[in-house]
């Protein structure tokens, strides 16, 4: 058997004192039982606690236990696992000991996807991790994650790293038929000179909507309204090999007065619409060309775009947006999103 029984922990409990600020017992409550019985007292041999007043950092007579420690660790509902991070044992020897150790027994049990987190401040176990046979999935500022599929005889079914980032354009039309644009400070060489629409990208847990009226705020202090996602483009092998989607949003402008960011932004004005559309590289191009035809026949009533209705699904309970236009089936337009004059 590769793991302690929990009978082992509690004699365990009764019959050996701990010395110290960390405790067995704390944690043998827990009904991770026998996950978290290895990584206690692997923390304790670790730090060098005593147990019955013998000092257990390298000797032997936890040495066969030792061995058989696991890492602290839960299952995910597709038969895996989950390492826990905040329990991770500082020292690298009795990671490696204790990562052999739940291979076998995971490997035992018949376990498929392991997932370890491993934290900037433990970047020394991320070379063991690897040479145990675990791969890179992602890496955010504070940590790395590893991921180890186990069934030899089954494709990985692990999903992929996030695959698109997502960028937002605001186009903004003041009732003089202005449309507000600006110029950036780093973009190609063909591009210099391009009085363009304001572009970013939405953070992380940010609407496309509230991401659009943020992103214009930004660059050109100007106050907007988010009204409708116009359309969105979909490309491929934008940035780090990732694909983009790019949502082309109308606002509506409730401030005139431009003041840029000038970490990214060299000049922005409100520009005549026709002026805009002049530009050889609007005119000249397929995308910037079609936004703008799409963004006039929405002001003409002959398009719609789609507005966010916020709403929940019971499907996994998570407040979301649901972008769509509202469809009239009664023929009565005053209620279609689509009729709205947006510049009344
Ligand atoms: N900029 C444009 O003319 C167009 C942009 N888009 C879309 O707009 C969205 C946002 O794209 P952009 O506004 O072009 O974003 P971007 O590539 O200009 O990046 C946004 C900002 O991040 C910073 N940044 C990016 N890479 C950097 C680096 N290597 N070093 C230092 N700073 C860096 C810069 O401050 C930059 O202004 C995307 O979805 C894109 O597809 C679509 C068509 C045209």
């Amino acid at each position: 058997m590769d793991s302690v029984s929990l009978s082992e922990v509690t004699i365990t409990r009764r019959t050996h004192l701990v010395e110290g600020s960390r405790a067995i017992s704390s944690s043998v409550s827990n009904t991770k039982s026998q996950y978290v019985y290895g990584e206690s007292l692997a923390a304790t041999a670790d730090s060098g606690y005593k147990m019955n007043g013998v000092n257990l950092k390298n000797r032997t007579l936890f040495g066969s236990v030792k061995e058989r420690l696991l890492l602290d660790a839960y299952d995910d509902e597709y038969g895996g696992v989950v390492v826990d991070h905040g329990k991770l044992p500082s020292n690298p020897n009795v990671f490696t000991s204790m990562l052999r150790n739940s291979l076998s027994d995971w490997r035992r049990k018949g376990k498929k996807g392991i997932w370890l987190k491993l934290p900037v401040e433990q970047s020394e176990l991320v070379p063991i991790a690897i040479k145990e046979g675990f791969e890179y999935h992602h890496a955010e500022k504070g940590y790395v994650m590893l991921t180890y599929w186990i069934p030899e005889m089954e494709p990985c079914m692990l999903p992929a790293n996030a695959s698109h980032q997502v960028g937002v354009g605001g186009f903004v039309l003041n009732q003089h038929k202005e449309v507000l644009v600006v110029q950036e400070k780093y973009c190609t060489s063909s591009n210099t000179g391009l009085w363009k629409l304001p572009t970013g990208f939405i953070n992380e847990s940010e609407e496309i909507f509230s991401g659009a009226v943020r992103e214009v705020k930004e660059e050109t202090g100007v106050d907007t309204e988010f009204l409708e996602v116009i359309a969105f483009r979909h490309a491929h092998n934008v940035a780090f090999e990732k694909s983009d989607l790019f949502f082309i949003c109308m606002l509506k402008p409730l401030s005139d007065k431009i003041i840029i960011d000038d970490l990214e932004i060299k000049a922005a004005k409100w520009m005549p619409l026709e002026e805009y559309v002049e530009q050889p590289m609007i005119r000249g191009d397929k995308m910037f060309k079609r936004v703008i035809e799409i963004c006039e026949a929405r002001l003409r009533h002959r398009y719609c775009g789609l507005s966010p209705h916020r709403l929940i699904s019971s499907f996994d309970g998570r407040p979301s947006s649901l972008y769509y236009n509202v469809v009239d089936d009664d023929q009565d337009h005053s209620h279609s999103t689509c009729s709205a004059n947006i510049y009344e």
